[in-house]
């Protein structure tokens, strides 16, 4: 019998599975997502020192930034740690848990530019591709996106600078085909960016369902923010 609950980590809302004493197949961990996430976001399955991690349509994704959130939650809560270190298939996450919970992201990548017919912006990987496009949040119309969605395989964040050190952001997830909550990535990957553009090292952005913030240390992006459970253990049937 595997055991899971819900969680949401800044309106990026999952499915997690306590799989830390039995690994699951593959196929094992599609059927749960598609039979148990039921609407969330996504599925954080929470292995020994390892996170995997599938989109809402049953796809696996090499990363969640507030997945990986919620896998150092979990683990805190469960084992009574603050310090969290274990790996996903983007490699190693370190994670803490003081006022906020925070992990320390993949090394942002740069992939270029992009110029389409009224959309430009930059394609940044933060674990997985993410479309930057600067420009007034209030008025983004998704479905005018979505040849971009598809063209590049990636998530789309659109933010607009509200004032320095203080973005808002939209964000439409590749694998859940919709608006988001929040995306941790998304929110990494524009702020990489902005902070290259002005040299500011702390940043708050404010997503759907709340704030995250993304700083920049010793070379690394950290990204943190609030995690809460929002159900009671479920009994999940294979
Ligand atoms: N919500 C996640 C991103 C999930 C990535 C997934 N949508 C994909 O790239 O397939 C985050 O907080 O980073």
């Amino acid at each position: 019998m595997m055991r899971g609950a819900y969680y949401t980590a800044t309106g990026n809302t999952f499915l997690v599975v306590d799989s830390r004493e039995r690994k699951l197949s593959d196929m094992e961990k599609r059927l749960l997502v598609l039979k148990y996430v039921d609407g969330r976001d996504g599925a954080i399955f929470v292995e020994r020192d390892f996170m995997d991690y599938y989109n809402c349509d049953g796809n696996r994704a090499a990363f969640c930034g507030n997945g990986a959130r919620t896998y150092v939650y979990f683990i805190h809560e469960k084992e009574k740690r603050n310090l969290v270190e274990f790996s996903s298939h983007a490699g190693n996450v370190l994670g803490k848990v003081d006022d906020l919970v925070s992990v320390r992201m993949p090394s942002p990548r740069f992939l270029g530019t992009f110029e389409e017919e009224d959309y430009s912006g930059e394609i940044v990987v933060v674990g997985v591709p993410h479309l930057v496009i600067e420009g007034d949040t209030d008025k983004v119309d998704w479905n005018a996106l979505l040849p971009l969605r598809h063209l590049y395989d990636a998530n789309i964040n659109v933010f607009t600078v509200k004032k320095e050190g203080s973005l808002r952001i939209r964000t439409f997830e590749r694998g859940v085909e919709g608006e988001t909550g929040a995306c941790g990535s998304g929110a990494t990957s524009v702020v990489w960016l902005y902070s290259r553009r002005t040299g500011c090292e702390k940043v708050i952005l404010q997503a759907n369902g709340g704030d995250l913030t993304v700083s920049f240390r010793d070379g690394s992006a950290y990204l943190g923010g609030g995690v809460e459970k929002c159900s009671e253990e479920l009994e999940l049937q294979l």
